[in-house]
């Protein structure tokens, strides 16, 4: 079999047109939803990122600031910047880049987020209604997903899902939004054992790592979809965790990167900042 490749990249752009008209039929109702991006420090990949989300929103004419803060930043100082977006009623959704530098606690920084506000899905509220099943924001890149998924018309429900990663930011939400959608979800980490023998039961195999080609072929069922999440710079280029040849020739669905996941992560960002506007708005 010869998979067929979902581009990310092509329905993030189809999704972000229906954003734009959605943003000017808003616009002249008064509502202008605004997203501010908070970097701290000058990481080059972070950086890169965050310029993607600055273009993404100009380009479908959403408000976008972004606050660039000096690496030393106080977790103090950081805080204080949160709570005057958390107030500042022209502002609807507030992302702060991870990783944090180390004299800040992610956590605190998070909690300190308005929940109503958190365009992330980071905040405990946010990812305990996430848990029991409530309306609430979508972690992006999960939700891009998710999103891929339906419009590739791959069925969700009754089908064997095997996430490999358990972060916050990935894993377990991606495994606990796809449980919501009746699947039946494995989770997969550096302290599993057999590892393999797990893959391969996959219907749809999801990788979320950060190792470049840690699943080939080999690792897949045949006919399986694979979703991979990883972002890896290896001699200046970029590559996913999936071995994208050997397992295109197994799978039936595979995403490539770039162009896959993580165009679709942005996308449901600018979502997610659109729906915070909305709500406030009671629209
Ligand atoms: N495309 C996109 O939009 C996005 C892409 N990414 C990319 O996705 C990747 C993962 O990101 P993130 O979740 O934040 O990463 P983390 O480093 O937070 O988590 C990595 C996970 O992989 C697990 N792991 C590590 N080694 C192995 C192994 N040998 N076998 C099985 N599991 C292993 C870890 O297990 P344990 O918990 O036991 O340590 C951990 O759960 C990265 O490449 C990142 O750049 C991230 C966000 C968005
Ligand atoms: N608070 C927070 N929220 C995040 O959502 C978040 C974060 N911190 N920290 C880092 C990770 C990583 N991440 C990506 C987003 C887009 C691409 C993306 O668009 N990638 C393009 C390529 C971009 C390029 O060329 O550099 C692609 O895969 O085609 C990748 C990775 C969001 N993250």
């Amino acid at each position: 079999m010869s998979a067929e490749v979902i581009y990310g990249k092509d329905l993030a752009t189809q999704i972000r047109q229906e954003m734009k008209e959605e943003v000017a039929s808003l616009s002249k109702e008064g509502i202008h939803p605004k997203l501010v991006v908070i970097i701290v420090g000058e990481d080059p990949a972070s950086q890169s990122y965050v310029k993607g989300k600055q273009r993404a929103s100009e380009n479908i004419g959403m408000e976008s600031d972004l606050l660039e803060l000096s690496a030393d930043t106080s977790q103090e100082k950081l805080l204080e910047t949160i709570e005057q977006l958390n107030s500042d009623s022209a502002v609807h959704g507030i992302l702060v880049q991870l990783p944090l530098p180390d004299q800040i606690d992610e956590q605190k920084v998070i909690e300190a987020i308005d929940p109503k506000k958190d365009v992330d899905g980071f905040h405990p509220i946010n990812v305990g209604k996430l848990m029991t099943g409530q309306e609430t924001f979508y972690p992006c890149t999960p939700y891009g997903i998710l999103v891929m998924l339906k419009r590739a018309n791959v069925t969700i429900e009754g089908k064997h899902v095997v996430v490999v990663g358990r972060s916050n930011l990935v894993g377990k939400p991606v495994g606990q939004l796809l449980l919501n959608e009746n699947a039946t979800v494995t989770y997969c980490h550096s302290r599993t054992k057999n590892m393999k023998e797990l893959t391969q039961q996959a219907d749809i195999l999801i990788v979320a790592v950060g190792k470049p080609h840690m699943i080939t072929g080999e690792d897949i069922a045949e006919g399986a979809v694979v979703i991979d999440v990883g972002v890896n710079r290896v001699d200046g280029k970029l590559t996913g965790d999936v071995d994208f040849e050997s397992a295109s020739e197994k799978a039936s669905y595979i995403t490539p990167v770039p162009k896959g996941v993580g165009p679709m992560t942005i996308t449901m960002l600018l979502h997610n900042t659109i729906k915070a506007a909305k709500w406030i708005h009671n629209r």
